[in-house]
């Protein structure tokens, strides 16, 4: 089944598991980017369309009702006027957000709106030319792609990554593993970064930024290269972290899950929003 094919499909499927327009909107774009950005063809990403669209139905009848939790705490993040530009192209503009311990903020908008820039400067690895930033906690960054080392293995990975966040090596490893474990991932000993799938590489990323238990989350759209049950461990893994305080900003191109999520910041500039 080629790839239109199968998210007209999927369009079908949503309706008849009575996934309501919006929401069946935002699930079919983001299905099409990650088909678009994996290359991967839709029923190995996916599977069937219909198992896919009861999945999706699944999962937001398991949000209804809404699962208790305790308040949001202690601001964590608070990032007050950003604004940054390249050369003369203006990429953020008077950017404020405020995250508190529990909280998920989901960063939306089209592509090139800034988000990962937004996120970058968040993390200090980006100066802003305005605005301020301020972290309350210590911090875990997850990048898009591209923060592992080739030659090194996944346990040296969370060794070398511990040793900043006060794990000794046999506790980087069990934490490394653990988390790994909760992604449906069990590293192999002998095989190095540059040997793993370019998912199994993401949960990599996505394992280190959670090493040490930061009180901060980072994620720069953690998912590219999920298989379908990887990306829905991912959320469920988002919603535990935020139910046990921590606070989460995560970057997505569209989002199927909004109303799981605290605050959305849509960094689509005001001239391309659709209203
Ligand atoms: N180091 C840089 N130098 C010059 N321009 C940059 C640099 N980094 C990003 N940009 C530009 O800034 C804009 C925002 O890029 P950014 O990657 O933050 O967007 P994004 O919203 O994350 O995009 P996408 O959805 O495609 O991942 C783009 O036009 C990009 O080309």
């Amino acid at each position: 089944m080629n790839q239109d094919a199968w998210l007209a499909a999927l369009v079908g499927e949503l309706r008849r598991h009575g996934v309501g327009p919006d929401l069946a909107g935002h699930v079919v774009a983001e299905a099409a980017t990650h088909l678009r950005d994996s290359g991967e063809p839709p029923l190995s990403a996916f599977g069937a369309p219909g198992s896919y669209a009861r999945d999706v139905a699944d999962s937001i009848g398991a949000a209804a009702p809404a699962p208790r939790r305790p308040p949001p705490g202690p601001v964590r993040l608070d990032v007050r006027g950003i604004s940054k530009r390249y050369r003369r192209h203006r990429v953020l503009s008077d950017v404020n957000l405020t995250v508190r311990a529990g909280q998920i903020a989901a960063v939306v908008g089209a592509n090139g709106a800034g988000k990962s820039t937004f996120l970058r400067i968040c993390a200090g690895l980006v100066s802003p030319d305005r605005g301020e930033v301020h972290a309350y906690g210590s911090l875990g960054y997850c990048p898009q792609d591209g923060g592992t080392r080739e030659f090194l293995t996944p346990d040296e990975h969370f060794v070398l990554i511990g040793t900043g966040r006060d794990l000794d090596r046999s506790a980087a490893r069990r934490a490394g593993r653990a988390h790994a474990a909760r992604l449906d991932w069990e590293p192999d000993r002998g095989r190095l970064a540059g040997q793993l799938s370019g998912g199994t590489r993401q949960k990599l990323n996505l394992v280190m930024a959670r090493l040490g238990e930061p009180d901060i989350l980072l994620l720069d759209e953690p998912y590219q290269g999920f298989d379908r049950g990887a990306y829905l461990d991912f959320w469920h893994e988002v919603w535990r972290w935020r139910d046990t305080g921590t606070a989460v900003v995560v970057v997505t191109h569209l989002l199927n899950q909004l109303d799981r999520v605290d605050i959305v910041l849509d960094l689509t500039p005001d001239r391309e929003r659709v209203v």
